[in-house]
């Protein structure tokens, strides 16, 4: 660890309450200090962290700065200051199991980052009281007694003289600690890596820590006080910092090539340190309370998963029994949600990935995603839903399992045979057929008539009633192994749901769109690029949801109030003349023009603060 000059560091005391199990940090360092800002990190091993207390709200607990370890159920950091005194107070709940709980306590003491770690171990206190020892003070006697002890490392001097020989603070560019701090690997290898690399250019921190290693082979006996040694199963590796030494434990615990998923929306990522990047976007203020029992969420999605597996029951005031009711979501949230959830429609799964950002997916694997009259339908009241839910901003739309979709199910359209069979007359079988075909029209305009932009995501298959899926979708994106076809032909039908209509507006190439349209050949994910059909081809599934929802994120960040105009704006001008189109728009936004989004919005440009727009 760096230690450069003017550092002081601060001595934290924690209290613990045998009963409750509460922790109160306070910070207790006798310096005379003004506001100072320190950060906490709190890393808990075997056990879950809740926050509770009124001096530290949800919104303040950020990603970690160290990785998240999947032996540590909860890594909480706090980037509120904590003014001198406050307290900070978390529930700790200890399963029983538990032999100890580690809290990393990192305490930058001013701008530059100086971040030192403070090592806490806390074991229960029978007497409802704590001591705590400084590490430099602790004998042989006290480390076999520390049953019911906390036990403080004394961070506050560090002794040049205690430091490893080579490990010289020109070799430290503190930038570059930090760096790796924030991003540092949790593979051994990598860790092996820097430590090799002794010779390149940036490697000061590497080589000091290489020395560092080497040189604690040497000095592991020598007594000094900070020395940390791994004491993961038979490794006896030392290292000069903690830091060092957690970085190291992670490679016993990470094994290469690992995943790492968002307990939110289960998306998966390389890094733990992604993952954390992204848990955080989950965040946004204010936090959600359930009506029900009062319970605070810091990400809208978990109070839906919450309310969905209905965890919460409404109680009856004259019978007392319990009943577990939907009905809460739409108190909470508007009925409009409540509609949402996955499990509302048959066909589709719906999450909320991110604030404002609904994931639509078209769920019936096992068949290809292939449209049956239950999904025609659920896509109508899918996306009229969305049409009118604040919490929704924009949509992105993918397929579930080997492909986006097989496009109509024959054997459901096979179905209406026998009722038209039952008709002789030609227009009395027409009659049957029309509300059909204008359901399914219907599903299909509703995604163009959902004033919240909708992103398709297709890989592989996207098959005749898929294609007009995507071209009434606003965004199109693709994976390379994708392609399109406009197969009706070859079923013996001509296309009736959108795609002869909007196709030839999306790609311009009246040529191409009557080949494929005549042929049924399949159009591959370059030929959509080129020809404009999308507007980007991802490597595979993986890349292209993240792709689609890191552009979501974006257009769901900005003004919903300014989005849903340029969209109704484009759709209205695609199938109007200029001057109709510029007439329409005008009209709109001589009462637009006055909403609070648009001088939120110049206001937030000039001040390049970032502004966080009301539900629309
Ligand atoms: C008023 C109407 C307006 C709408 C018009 C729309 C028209 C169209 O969409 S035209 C296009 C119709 N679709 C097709 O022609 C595609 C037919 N399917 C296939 O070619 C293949 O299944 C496909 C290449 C998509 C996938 O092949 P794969 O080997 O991966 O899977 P399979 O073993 O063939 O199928 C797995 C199960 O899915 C069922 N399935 C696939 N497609 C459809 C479909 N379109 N309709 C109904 N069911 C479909 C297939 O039967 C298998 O089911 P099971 O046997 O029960 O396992």
């Amino acid at each position: 660890m760096c230690i450069c000059s003017e550092v002081y560091f601060q001595v934290l005391s924690c209290y613990l309450n045998a009963h409750s199990g509460e922790i109160t940090m306070r910070d207790t360092n006798k310096r005379k200090r003004e506001e100072e800002s320190y950060y906490i990190q709190a890393v808990t091993e075997n056990s879950t962290y809740q926050q509770s207390g009124s001096t530290v709200s949800p919104q303040h607990i950020q990603t970690p700065v160290i990785e998240q370890n999947p032996a540590y159920n909860q890594s909480l950091l706090l980037n509120q200051p904590i003014i001198q005194n406050q307290q900070l107070l978390y529930q700790l709940q200890r399963s029983s199991d538990t032999q100890q709980n580690l809290v990393y306590l990192i305490v930058p003491t001013n701008e530059n980052i100086q971040v030192q770690s403070v090592p806490l171990t806390i074991v229960n206190d029978q007497q409802g009281t704590v001591q705590y020892i400084e590490t430099s003070q602790l004998t042989a006697q006290d480390a076999n007694q520390t049953e019911n002890t906390i036990i403080l490392e004394n961070i506050k001097e560090e002794e040049t003289e205690d430091k490893p020989e080579l490990f010289v603070e020109e070799d430290i560019n503190c930038a570059e600690e930090e760096n790796i701090q924030y991003s540092y690997s949790t593979h051994q290898n990598e860790s092996k890596q820097n430590a090799n690399n002794i010779g390149s250019a940036n490697s000061g921190y590497s080589q000091a820590y290489a020395r560092a290693i080497s040189s604690s082979k040497d000095n592991i006996n020598s007594n000094r006080p900070h020395w940390y040694h791994c004491d993961y199963k038979d490794c006896s590796e030392s290292f000069y910092s903690l830091y060092e030494k957690k970085q190291h434990l992670d490679a016993h615990i990470f094994p290469e090539n690992s995943e790492f998923k968002c307990s939110i929306c289960n998306m998966v990522f390389e890094k733990a340190v992604d993952r954390n990047k992204h848990v955080e976007s989950h965040a946004i203020p204010p936090t959600y309370k359930c009506k029900q029992c009062q319970k605070d969420f810091s990400y809208f999605t978990v109070l839906m998963k919450h309310l969905e597996e209905k965890k919460c029951s409404h109680k009856n005031p004259v019978s007392g029994a319990t009943r577990k009711s939907p009905i809460l979501i739409r108190t909470l949230i508007g009925t409009s949600i409540a509609k949402m959830s996955s499990s509302t429609f048959e066909t589709l799964h719906v999450t909320v990935p991110k604030p404002f950002v609904y994931h639509v997916e078209l769920h019936r694997p096992k068949k290809r995603n292939a449209l049956n009259e239950q999904m025609w339908k659920d896509i109508s009241a899918c996306f009229s839903g969305l049409n009118n839910n604040p919490d929704c901003r924009v949509v992105m739309l993918s397929g579930a399992g080997k492909m986006f979709t097989a496009g109509l199910d024959m054997n459901s359209a096979m179905n209406l045979g026998p009722k038209v069979a039952e008709q002789d007359d030609v227009a009395r079988k027409a009659k049957i057929l029309y509300p059909t075909i204008t359901l399914y029209q219907e599903a299909i305009s509703s995604m163009e008539k959902c004033c919240k932009p909708v992103l398709s995501a297709v890989h592989s298959a996207c098959i005749g009633a898929g294609v007009d899926i995507v071209t009434a979708t606003d965004i199109r994106y693709c994976t390379k192994d994708a392609y399109y076809q406009v197969k009706e032909t070859m079923i013996g039908m001509a296309a009736d749901v959108g795609t002869l209509q909007r196709l030839p507006k999306v790609i311009g190439n009246q040529s191409l769109v009557r080949e494929l349209c005549f042929t049924g050949r399949e159009l591959p994910a370059d030929e959509a690029l080129s020809s404009g059909l999308v507007s980007k081809v991802y490597d595979d599934k993986e890349s292209l949801i993240a792709g689609a929802l890191k552009v979501a994120e974006q257009i769901s960040e900005l003004s919903p109030v300014a989005v849903q105009t340029t969209k109704l704006s484009l759709v209205y001008s695609r199938d109007h003349s200029v001057q109709e189109g510029l007439d329409h728009i005008a009209t709109i936004n001589q009462y637009l023009l006055q909403s609070e989004d648009f001088l939120n919005a110049v206001l937030g440009q000039m001040s390049k603060e970032k502004v966080v727009f009301s539900k629309l």
